[in-house]
């Protein structure tokens, strides 16, 4: 039977840890959606730069993501509600607590595996594996 995998994240200015995180969540399954935040859901750091349909078709053009979507604006459960994947695939880093989904995820009646991807470390102090870290730089150089 078909897994059905989703990723998520801002995905504001790409590098290759976002591809790194991509295929290894696409590697969960067989079918991977990726659900790009909206900026109102961004609160934790500074807002994307990029508007969030933009990032969406960048995403999407990636070769492991089947379909990128946009984030539900007001209720973060509802695109997964609707896609009812098989795994949820939460970056390394991502802030949420996979303990607290899987209880949010329970509480819908939403059967589904929380798991972590996988870090890419940068291999050289050049390589720049963040936005946080390429907007940095581009202020430092070009500010
Ligand atoms: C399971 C899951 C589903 C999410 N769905 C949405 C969504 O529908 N809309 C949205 O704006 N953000 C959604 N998010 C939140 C963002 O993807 C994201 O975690 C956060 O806003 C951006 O921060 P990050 O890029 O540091 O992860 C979801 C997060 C998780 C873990
Ligand atoms: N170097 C990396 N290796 C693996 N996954 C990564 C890496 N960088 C980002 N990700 C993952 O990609 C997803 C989207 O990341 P996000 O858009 O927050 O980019 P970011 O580079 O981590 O941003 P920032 O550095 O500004 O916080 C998150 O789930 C995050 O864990």
């Amino acid at each position: 039977m078909s897994r059905t995998v989703i990723a998520q994240g801002t995905f504001d200015i790409l590098h290759p840890g976002h591809v790194h995180y991509l295929e290894d969540a696409a590697a969960m399954g067989d079918r991977l959606y990726v659900i790009v935040a909206r900026k109102a859901n961004v609160d934790h750091k500074a807002a994307p730069i990029c508007p969030a349909t933009q990032r969406r078709d960048v995403v999407d053009a990636l070769e492991a993501v089947d379909e990128a979507l946009l984030g539900h604006e007001e209720d973060i459960f509802v695109p997964i509600e609707e896609i009812d994947p098989d795994v949820i695939a939460l970056g390394h880093d991502q802030h949420h607590d996979a303990d607290a989904i899987r209880e949010a995820l329970s509480a819908r009646g939403i059967d589904c595996e929380v798991r972590r991807a996988s870090a890419r470390e940068p291999a050289s102090e050049d390589e720049l594996l963040s936005t946080r870290l390429i907007v940095d730089r581009i202020l430092e150089r070009r500010g």
